[in-house]
Parts: structure tokens; sequence; C-alpha cells
């Protein structure tokens, strides 16, 4: 990858302070040989066993997939791609990915003014969210270099889809479930597509790129540059998730952990944020349907559109999301 200058119009003007190095730098890493290698996980997707498989999501919650079958050329022309949209300027983004691919940066959640106010909780990135069933309706209102980004994003959303069925496949066989009643709680209609920027920071030991937490989803399917920053937490400790070219990092959320009887974990996990580099990864989240009723003896019977509900009521009202502890069967809330 070759060295870039960053272009600072393109950065929301709060991650634009005056002593922020102009030479971003975005060649590649130093070589992971020397580094002692993580101890994530392995799953090979053409050799996909359920055993294998259930013991990565209940030891860790996160494992890495390799034998993926997306193709390298597909992976590396949406990243070069996302990296043309954010090179765009911060009011183009702003005010032309509104509906349905919206641009964020910092927390969603939160209004620029909050975010502004109490800038502890700003987290260092920003964003496109794209769902992924809105893409093909999609009108031509958005900048030209967007046309072939969303038609690689479709090519890709499809490849996640196809991944996203078989691990979930897998994972309840291994849990002993009946995929019959099971498999609607996969609803691929759902899932979203999350482009992340995590722009150079001048104070990165200050600012988060994204505060610890878990996610919502059934599962997550990471794609990461070579960066890396992305920690996990395993035993009470944070571990760092190596970038391993042409491999994919994929994580158990919250609705996994419910639908497992929490014999699955949803992971916590955070960005760090970096002072001289940017950072690029997409992410593809998939949920239940919205309306399906999520039945385990340690949760009160649920569907995603509360949980959803009293994620946001948390968020606004504490700053924070409590997530599974709200809808357990022994809530203390
Ligand atoms: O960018 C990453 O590596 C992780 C992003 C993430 O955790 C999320 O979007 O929930
Ligand atoms: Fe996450």
């Amino acid at each position: 990858m070759p060295s870039s200058t960053v272009n600072l119009s393109s950065y929301p003007p709060l991650f634009r302070p005056p002593n922020l190095t102009h030479q971003a730098q975005t060649t590649s890493a130093p070589s992971m040989a020397a580094d002692p290698p993580d101890l994530l996980p392995l799953v090979d997707f053409q050799d996909l066993q359920p055993k294998q498989l259930g013991q990565a999501c209940r030891d860790w919650g996160v494992f890495r997939l390799i034998n993926h079958g997306v193709p390298g050329t597909l992976l590396s022309g949406l990243s070069e791609q996302a990296m043309e949209m954010f090179n765009l300027s911060f009011e183009t983004k702003k005010d032309q990915f509104t509906d349905p691919i919206t641009y964020f940066w910092s927390t969603p959640a939160l209004t620029a003014q909050s975010v502004a106010q109490s800038v502890r909780n700003v987290n260092w990135v920003e964003g496109f969210n794209v769902p992924l069933c809105q893409l093909p309706l999609l009108q031509t209102q958005h900048p030209s270099s967007f046309t072939s980004f969303r038609s690689r994003l479709e090519e890709y959303g499809k490849h996640m889809g196809r991944l996203g069925r078989a691990m979930f496949e897998a994972m309840l066989e291994d849990l002993k479930l009946d995929k019959e009643n099971y498999s609607s709680y996969l609803a691929e209609s759902t899932a979203f597509i999350r482009a992340y920027r995590y722009p150079q920071c001048s104070d990165a030991t200050r600012v988060s790129g994204m505060d610890a937490h878990t996610d919502s989803s059934i599962m997550t399917i990471l794609s990461q540059d070579d960066v890396g920053g992305l920690q996990v937490c395993r035993d009470n400790c944070w571990v760092h998730v190596k970038p391993v070219p042409g491999t994919l990092v994929v994580n158990i959320g919250d609705m996994m952990q419910a639908i497992s009887n929490e014999e699955y974990k949803s992971v916590m996990h955070r960005v760090k944020a970096n002072q001289v580099k940017e950072r690029f990864s997409i992410c593809y989240f998939v949920f239940p349907g919205e309306d399906t009723v999520i039945q385990s003896s340690r949760y009160m019977p649920f569907t995603y559109k509360q949980f959803q509900a009293q994620v946001q009521r948390d968020v606004k009202a504490t700053g924070a999301k409590v997530g599974l502890a709200r809808f357990k069967r022994d809530c203390s809330f």
C-alpha cells in the first residue's frame, strides 16, 4: 500500500487537531514474522467442523476464519474503494450519505453536539452504514465513485450471507438445536455492512478507536487491514487480534449468546486509536428477524426489536449499552 497524505478536509472537524502529522503512514506494518502469534482459534471454512467451531465460540467467542472463499481481489477492491469514499470531503459525506446509506462519525448514537461537549467519550472513527437489502434500490444520487463501491458491496454481502448461514447451521448442530425451528433466527434481510476509517489520532492514549463493547448481532464478520488495533477480552485480559492477510475474524454477538443459552460468549472487544496510521475495516452484522421470539432458559423471551429498543433507551439515559443483562430471568434492574 503506498504512503499517502492525509486529506484533512475529509476528516470530521473534531479529528483535525492542529498538531496532526499530515503525512499518514499507510505503508505496510512491520513484518509480522517477528511478533508472537496471537492464540485466536483458527476455523477452516472448507472443513467446517461443528464441534471445533463450537469450542471456539465457547472458549473465546471469536475466531479467525481461513479458506472462506471470498476472492482476494474482492477484499482488496472493496477496501480500496472504501478508502476512496472516506477521502471525499467531510461535507460531501455528511450531506450526500443520509439514507439508506448513512455516514456517521464518532458514536452513531450520540449527536455531534454531545460529542463535542464530552471529548473523552469520542470514538475516533467514522463510517458508512449499509443496509444490504436496500442496496439494489439505491438511486445514483451519490458521487460516481459510489457505483462500483455499491456493486462490490453487493457481491461482498452475498459472500458474507453464504458464510454466515453455513456457520450458523454448524453452530446449531454443535448446540444440538433443531435446524428447522432455529433457522429463522438468522434473518439475512437484517444484515448490514459498516465500513470504518479510524483516523490517525495525535493523542491516541486518551481516546479510543472504539470503546469496549459487545455486538448485538448473531455474529459479526470482520475484514481488517494490516494496521491492527482490535483487541478482544479473554479471561479479563485484552488480547490483540493480529491482522493476518486474507483471513476474516468472526465474533459471536449478544443474540447468539442468548440463542445458545449462554454456551457461546458474546465477546467484549475494542479498537485502540493509532497515533501514526489510519486504519480501515469492514464489518458484516447479521441479526434475528425483528419479531422472532428468542427463547432460552436463562433469558426471558424477547425479540430483537425489544432488545434494540432497550439498548437505545439505555444509551440515551446513561451513555452506555446494558445489553443482555436486562433480559436475564434473574435480572436485578
Ligand atoms: O473495526 C473493527 O475492527 C471492529 C469494529 C466493531 O467492533 C464494531 O463495529 O462493532
Ligand atoms: Fe464490535
